[in-house]
């Protein structure tokens, strides 16, 4: 498990080191020297054309780049590789500036040319000196020139962006707002040309980034790279900043004997995590014991969201699915799918709403999905049922709420519905304002409707009570129609599995729904490999997904 520390506890984490006299900084600069001296001389070598630049942030296993997170490498790369390379370092006032500082030194030192841009009438002093004494070449505040900047970075090899790290309070103000949002421009202009651009390595955190909430509220120099310190921050998992941070690595500079968040708010989960949510079949267990999912999914308008539900309960392992809904859609679901069984009865989670539109067009249907709420959220012990179950509320059931959900719900919203949602619940919002502040607006939805909220992105955020997960191991072809049912169905077969579990600790629905996730979007990648991908193929990768987790 990833855990992210805020600015605030990093601060406290660092500051017993730093009395005692720990060179944090220090280790901090030669780990950024080292980072990009390995990352100049791989550029070289494979040249640097922006597709390779692109094809560096994406990873062997083509999973993509925003959001990415790697464990620490070893670069053994020697200095000559990058000798004669241009390094512009950003500098602003604080210890950030200061990292870049003193790893400009390392850099000059190693032959590479180093200019660096001071944002501010006084920096790091030691840093500067350190570089001035490497023979780096400085441009102080006063001389500071928008157009010289971009004419300096465009023609770099790496960008260190040390203008501000986790003592970052809002947009960026100028200059440092106007030169990044200049860089912006003209890195968009390269990309539209085929032009070189720079490697950007932002120190700890890309400058400008809402550290703790991963807010984006002005221009922000988009990283290839982040070496971030001691510890992942919220930011750097968070959308949308972490669509900014490119691969995240963090360097370890000695905070691991320090104490870390006591209650971590803000999580991602790895494959062994979602491994450990995973109940295996053991003798004793029967089908009714590993779990039975009820379905009400599908319309004779939308019948194929029935059978991708379906599909998904089916591929990842549920005891038995019971799909509920009108012959149109259960006959179709049946010719996909024998095993699932069409008449009502007993099940240990709920999967409500997709394929069903919320306009009241199936009154079935919508009958369906009011019993089976109505069971959730204790309101009345429904004839169906036999009691309060674990639930996934997606798509038209969302429209159907008229009771707070306990916890044990999962809502499972991409950013138009969310709005929707949120609209209901008397908030003036649109998707745009959602994509701008998702995580905002999870708590949110998390906070008004009780239920743990699981909005869907490129980065899925996942919210409980007091945790996010922020979940980035999809690629950007499992955007596709249908994708989101299979998500609802194998979040079904993971809720009945564990229904006992959850029931006794709600707090487990959060961690249950990121296993779904992490699962989900490795099936994506899985079956995507690098290509189109459709929400069928992504059903039938979830077996060969699990075995592999459960492998490891
Ligand atoms: N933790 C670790 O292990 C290690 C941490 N280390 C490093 O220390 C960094 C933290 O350093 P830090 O505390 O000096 O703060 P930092 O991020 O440089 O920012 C403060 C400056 O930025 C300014 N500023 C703020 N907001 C702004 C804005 N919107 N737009 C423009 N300017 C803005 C602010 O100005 P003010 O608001 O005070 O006027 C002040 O001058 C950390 O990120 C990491 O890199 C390593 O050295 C060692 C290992
Ligand atoms: N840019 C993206 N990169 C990776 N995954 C994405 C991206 N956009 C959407 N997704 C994922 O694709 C799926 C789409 O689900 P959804 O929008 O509910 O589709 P549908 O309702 O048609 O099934 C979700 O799992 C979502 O997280
Ligand atoms: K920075």
């Amino acid at each position: 498990m990833i855990e992210a520390w805020t600015a605030d506890e990093i601060r406290a984490a660092e500051k017993p080191l730093l009395d005692a006299g720990t060179p944090l900084m220090d280790r901090a600069a030669r780990a950024l020297a080292r980072t990009a001296l390995a990352d100049v001389a791989r550029r070289r070598s494979a040249g640097s054309s922006p597709r390779l630049r692109l094809a560096g942030a994406l990873g062997s296993d083509g999973v993509p780049g925003p959001g990415r997170v790697r464990p620490p490498r070893r670069h053994g790369v020697s200095r000559n590789a990058a000798h004669g390379a241009r390094a512009v370092l950003l500098v602003g006032a604080g210890n950030n500036g200061g990292d870049a500082l003193f790893a400009g030194a390392h850099l000059a030192r190693s032959g590479m040319r180093v200019t660096a841009f001071l944002v501010a009438s006084a920096v790091h002093a030691e840093g500067l000196a350190a570089l001035e004494a490497a023979g780096g070449e400085v441009i102080a505040r006063s001389e500071l020139r928008v157009p010289v900047v971009v004419e300096q970075v465009a023609a770099a090899d790496v960008v260190l962006d040390g203008l501000v790290g986790v003592g970052s309070r809002g947009a960026l103000r100028p200059p440092s707002g106007g030169i990044v949002r200049a860089l912006v421009e003209s890195r968009a202009a390269a990309e539209a040309t085929g032009a070189p651009w720079p490697w950007v390595i932002a120190v700890d955190v890309p400058s400008g980034i809402g550290v703790d909430d991963g807010s984006v509220p002005g221009p922000v120099l988009p990283a290839d790279r982040t070496l971030t310190f001691g510890a992942h921050k919220p930011g750097l998992l968070l959308p949308p900043a972490a669509h900014v941070a490119g691969v995240v690595e963090v360097a370890d500079v000695g905070l691991g004997a320090a104490q870390g968040p006591q209650v971590p708010g803000t999580l991602r989960m790895e494959e062994a995590d979602a491994a450990a949510v995973l109940r295996v079949p053991g003798v004793r267990d029967h089908k009714y014991t590993r779990g039975v999912v009820g379905v009400v999914a599908g319309t004779e308008k939308y019948p194929g969201a029935g059978v991708l539900v379906a599909a998904g309960a089916v591929r990842s392992g549920a005891g038995m699915v019971r799909a509920l809904g009108p012959t149109t859609v259960t006959d179709r679901i049946l010719t996909r799918h024998p095993e699932v069984v069409t008449a009502g009865g007993r099940v240990q989670s709920w999967v409500l709403g997709p394929g069903i539109p919320s306009d009241g067009s199936d009154a079935g249907q919508d009958r369906r999905v009011y019993g089976a709420l109505a069971a959730v959220t204790g309101v009345l012990d429904a004839e169906v049922t036999g009691g309060v179950v674990p639930a996934v509320i997606d798509a038209g059931a969302m429209a159907m709420l008229e009771h707070r959900l306990p916890e044990i719900a999962v809502l499972t919203p991409h950013a138009g519905e969310l709005a929707e949602l949120m609209r209901g619940l008397g908030h003036e919002v649109d998707r745009a304002d959602i994509e701008a502040e998702p995580v905002r607006w999870a708590r949110a939805a998390q906070r008004a409707t009780g239920a743990t909220v699981l909005l869907k992105g490129a980065v899925t955020v996942i919210v409980g009570s007091g945790v996010t997960f922020a979940q980035a191991e999809a690629p950007a072809w499992l955007a596709t129609a249908g994708a989101g049912d299979v998500l609802a169905g194998l979040l079904g077969t993971l809720l009945a599995a564990r229904a006992d579990d959850v029931l006794a600790d709600p707090s487990l629905t959060s961690r249950v729904a990121a296993a779904a996730v992490v699962l989900h979007g490795r099936a994506g990648a899985l079956a995507s490999g690098g290509g189109p991908v459709s929400a069928t193929d992504v059903a039938d990768a979830l077996p060969r997904v699990i075995a592999d987790v459960l492998a490891r």
